[in-house]
C-alpha cells in the first residue's frame, strides 16, 4: 500500500478520534461579533487600456461563528475581494476593517489558504507550517510546539520532516491548512483549497475540514471560502454571497443556508437550494435531472473549467478504457477500496484513472462509490468505433483538450505548435506537470481523432474526427 494510501486511512482514523473527542465538547458556539467588514468597497487593476474595474460598492460583514462562501462566475473578482480582506492588496475605495480598525496592510487577524498550496518546497512539513509564526517572532519552542499541534489536528502527524515533493496533492494541502491554522486567525480565508485536488481527496478533505469545524475545536472562529462551485458552498457555508459579474461588479445576493451538518447531496432542500442559486446567477432554472456529470459544472449548468482548473489527470486512454470495462463489469457500481483490493492496486494507481473518467463524464464518485454514468456504460461496452465517437464527444469536457481544439479550428492553417500550450500551461503549472498534461491531451485527441501530433516540429494538426463523427 502506497504511503500516501497507508496515511490516508490514518489520518481519517486520527480525524474520528479526534472528532470523537472533541464533539463531546459540544458544537461550535455562533457568537457574531463582527470580524471583517467592508464597505463601499472599490477595486480597480491598471491594464494596458487604462483601469480594469473589478469590484465595485462591496458592502461585506464577515461574523464569528459562520462560514461564508464566495460565490461568482469567472473573473467576478473572488479572489480579489478575498485579497482585499487579507490586507494583501489594497482598496482602491472604500474600507476594510478587522475588528473595527480599518486595515493599513496584512490583516492580522486572517490567514490564508491557497490553491496551488504555495509550500516552499526547500522547507520540511514543520518548517512550512511554523513560517507564518515565525514572520510574527514567536521564539523557536513555543513555534515547533504550536506547528506539532496544528500538524496533528490537521492529521499529518508523522510527516513533520518530509519535504513537500514526498506528498500527494492531498497531504500538501493539509500543510497549506497547517500554515494558516497554526497562527490561530479569527479568520481562515480559502482561495478555491479544493480545486487542484482530485475529487475523491477534495471529499475527504472537505469533510474532514467540516467535521472540525462542528466539533467547535477548529482554532478559527470564523471560514470564508471563494469557489465557483454551486455544490461545494452549499455543503459547506452557512451563507453564499454572489459576486455579480460584468457589469455588475458588485454583491449580487446573498443566500442562508440553514441545513443540518453533514448535509445530504440528495436531499429535495440540498437540490432545492442549488436550483436558487442557480437561477440567482443566471437568471435560468437549472435542469436538475441527472446530467451522467454532476462535477462537469460549476453547479451552474455551465462548464466553468478551464485547463487551469482542472489539469489532466494522468491517465491513457487505454488505461482509462480498462478501468471503465472492469466497473462495467461489476453491475457499473463498486467501492474504490475494493475494487483496489481485489486488483492488488494502490489508490493512488487507479485515482488517475478515476478522475480522468469523472472528467470525461464516464462515472461518478458518490462517497467511496464508483458509479458509470450511461454514456461511460455505453463507452466501456462499445466497439472500436463507437467508443472513439463516444471519447471524440466527452473529451471535450477536458478543458485542454478542447482548448487545443478550438485553438486548432480557430487558426485557418489548422496546426499549431506545442510550444503555444505550453506557454499557455506554464502560468499555473511546473514544467513536468505540463508535459505530463500534454502528453495525456496528445494521446486523448490522437484516439479521439480530434488532432495529430508531430513529434519532430512539436506541431499539432487539426483532424476531422471519427469517422462516424463525420458522416453526421
Ligand atoms: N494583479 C492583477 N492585475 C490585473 N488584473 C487582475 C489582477 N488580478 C486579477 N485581475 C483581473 O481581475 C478580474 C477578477 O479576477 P479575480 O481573480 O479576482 O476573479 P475570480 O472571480 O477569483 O476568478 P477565477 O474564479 O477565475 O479565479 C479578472 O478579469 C482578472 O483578470
Amino acid at each position: 500500500m502506497a504511503l500516501s494510501t497507508l496515511h490516508h486511512l490514518r489520518s481519517a482514523r486520527y480525524a474520528r478520534a479526534t472528532l470523537a473527542r472533541q464533539t463531546a465538547r459540544g458544537p461550535r458556539p455562533a457568537d457574531g461579533e463582527v470580524l471583517l467588514s467592508a464597505t463601499g468597497l472599490t477595486k480597480s487593476y491598471a491594464g494596458a487600456d487604462g483601469e480594469l474595474p473589478v469590484l465595485s460598492g462591496i458592502d461585506l460583514t464577515i461574523r464569528a461563528g459562520e462560514v461564508v462562501a464566495l460565490l461568482g462566475k469567472s473573473g467576478s473578482g473572488k479572489s480579489t475581494l478575498l485579497r482585499c480582506l487579507a490586507g494583501l492588496i489594497p482598496a482602491s475605495s472604500g474600507t476594510v476593517t478587522y475588528k473595527d480598525t480599518p486595515l493599513t496592510g496584512a490583516n492580522p487577524g486572517t490567514a490564508m489558504v491557497f490553491q496551488n498550496f504555495a509550500l516552499l518546497p526547500w522547507l520540511t512539513v514543520q518548517q512550512n507550517v511554523e513560517l507564518g509564526l515565525e514572520a510574527k517572532g514567536v521564539p523557536a519552542a513555543e513555534r515547533a510546539d504550536a506547528a506539532l499541534r496544528a500538524i496533528d489536528l490537521i492529521g499529518l502527524d508523522g510527516f513533520e520532516s518530509a519535504y513537500p515533493k514526498e506528498l500527494s496533492g492531498g497531504m500538501r494541502q493539509r500543510v497549506g491548512f497547517a500554515r494558516a491554522l497554526v497562527v490561530e486567525p479569527d479568520v481562515l480565508l480559502m482561495d478555491e483549497p479544493f480545486s487542484a485536488l482530485d475529487v475523491l481527496t477534495a471529499e475527504n478533505l472537505r469533510g474532514e475540514l467540516m467535521e472540525l469545524w462542528e466539533s467547535g475545536q477548529f482554532p478559527t472562529r470564523s471560514i470564508v471560502l471563494v469557489t465557483h462551485n454551486i455544490e461545494e458552498a452549499v455543503l459547506m457555508a452557512d451563507r453564499i454571497v454572489i459576486l455579480g459579474s460584468r457589469p455588475y461588479r458588485t454583491i449580487r445576493d446573498e443566500f442562508e443556508v440553514s441545513l443540518d451538518r453533514p448535509r445530504e447531496r440528495d436531499s429535495a432542500a440540498f437540490q432545492d437550494l442549488i436550483d436558487r442559486v442557480y437561477r440567482t446567477m443566471t437568471g435560468r432554472p437549472k435542469d436538475l435531472r441527472p446530467t451522467g456529470h454532476p462535477e462537469a459544472t460549476d453547479g451552474a449548468g455551465t462548464d466553468k473549467r478551464t485547463p487551469a482548473t482542472a489539469a489532466l489527470p494522468a491517465a491513457s486512454v487505454d488505461g482509462l478504457s480498462g478501468l471503465a470495462e472492469i466497473v462495467l463489469h461489476r453491475g457499473g457500481c463498486c467501492d474504490l477500496a475494493d475494487l483496489a483490493d481485489d486488483l492488488g492496486l494502490d489508490f493512488d494507481d487507479i485515482l488517475p484513472l478515476v478522475d480522468a473518467l469523472d472528467l470525461l463524464g464516464f462515472l461518478v464518485v458518490r462517497g467511496d462509490d464508483l458509479l458509470l454514468t450511461s454514456t461511460g456504460a455505453a463507452f466501456a461496452a462499445a466497439d472500436v468505433q463507437r467508443s472513439k465517437t463516444l471519447f471524440a464527444e466527452a473529451a471535450m469536457n477536458a478543458p485542454l483538450v478542447k482548448l487545443i481544439t478550438s485553438s486548432l479550428r480557430n487558426n485557418p492553417a489548422g496546426t499549431l505548435r506545442a510550444g503555444f500550450f505550453r506557454d499557455l500551461l506554464a502560468h499555473h503549472f511546473t514544467s513536468e506537470q505540463v508535459t505530463r498534461q500534454l502528453e495525456t491531451a496528445t494521446d486523448w485527441g490522437r484516439y479521439a481523432e480530434l488532432y495529430s501530433y508531430d513529434a519532430e516540429p512539436q506541431e499539432y494538426h487539426l483532424e476531422t474526427g471519427p469517422s462516424t463523427l463525420r458522416r453526421r
